[in-house]
């Protein structure tokens, strides 16, 4: 039997630790296989988190040939076939439409067939969660990405609308029992706003695809 007191462990960088393990200390490992190193090149971009993350699944699996536990995650790879709604804000749209944007570019990229994709749109980021529980529920979707922009203003309204759009979004999940992903930028001002739908801190409408696809890959090939 094999031991368990000092699994092999994979020291990650930070863009990739932050992508696999948001929340994890910079001294942590990857507890499941050893992995080398010179495998690894990152990108914070979403096809390099993509390309990554290949990586990484490719040689974890083959570390685990050896375990009996089965581990199971969704492929980025089998795109063809999966259905997404896409649930889009109207407030503060100068944003939402360049997340929108980098969220059917990536679909695209990974096999998503255009005419898989179908786009509500909604007056703003509170108005999300009803609208994705409904989609969630109508069976015809793997996963609904939810698309907004709340930025900060002069009084406490923005709070209300980010965590009402938070709750909303992860209460359709769990309702629904479809994957409804989470894409609703909360920023201080228009520049954070900005960086992040296809500026300097990339594109989080792209990234979020991403997470949809993984997700609804996870639920149709390993969740049924
Ligand atoms: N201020 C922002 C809003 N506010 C509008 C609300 O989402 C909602 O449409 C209204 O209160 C009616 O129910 N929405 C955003 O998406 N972003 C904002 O910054
Ligand atoms: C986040 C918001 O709802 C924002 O537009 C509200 O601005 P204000 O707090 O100045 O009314």
């Amino acid at each position: 039997m094999k031991s368990l007191a000092s699994p092999p462990c994979l020291r990650l960088t930070p863009t990739t630790r932050r992508h696999l393990h948001p929340r994890q200390p910079s001294s942590a490992c990857y507890p499941h296989g050893r992995i080398k190193s010179n495998s690894l090149s990152f990108s914070s971009s979403a096809s390099g988190f993509a390309s990554t993350l290949a990586v990484v699944e490719k040689e974890l699996r083959s570390s685990f040939v050896t375990d009996a536990v089965r581990h199971v995650t969704g492929s980025l790879m089998r795109g063809e076939g999966l259905r997404f709604a896409i649930v889009v804000a109207r407030f503060n749209e100068v944003v939402t439409k360049l997340l929108l944007e980098g969220a059917i570019e990536t679909f695209k990229k990974y096999s998503v067939r255009e005419e898989d994709i179908q786009v509500v749109w909604v007056p703003g980021s509170f108005e999300i969660g009803v609208v994705a529980q409904r989609l969630g529920k109508s069976g015809n979707f793997n996963a609904v990405l939810c698309i907004g922009a709340v930025i900060r203003g002069d009084t406490t309204h923005y709070d209300a609308v980010a965590n009402s759009a938070a709750s909303g979004v992860l209460s359709a999940g769990i309702n629904s029992g479809v994957p409804c992903i989470f894409g609703v930028l909360t920023c201080e001002d228009m520049d954070q706003a900005l960086n992040r739908s296809g500026g300097k801190a990339g594109n989080k409408g792209a990234e979020t695809a991403l997470t949809a696809l993984e997700m609804a890959s996870l639920f149709e090939h390993h969740l049924k």
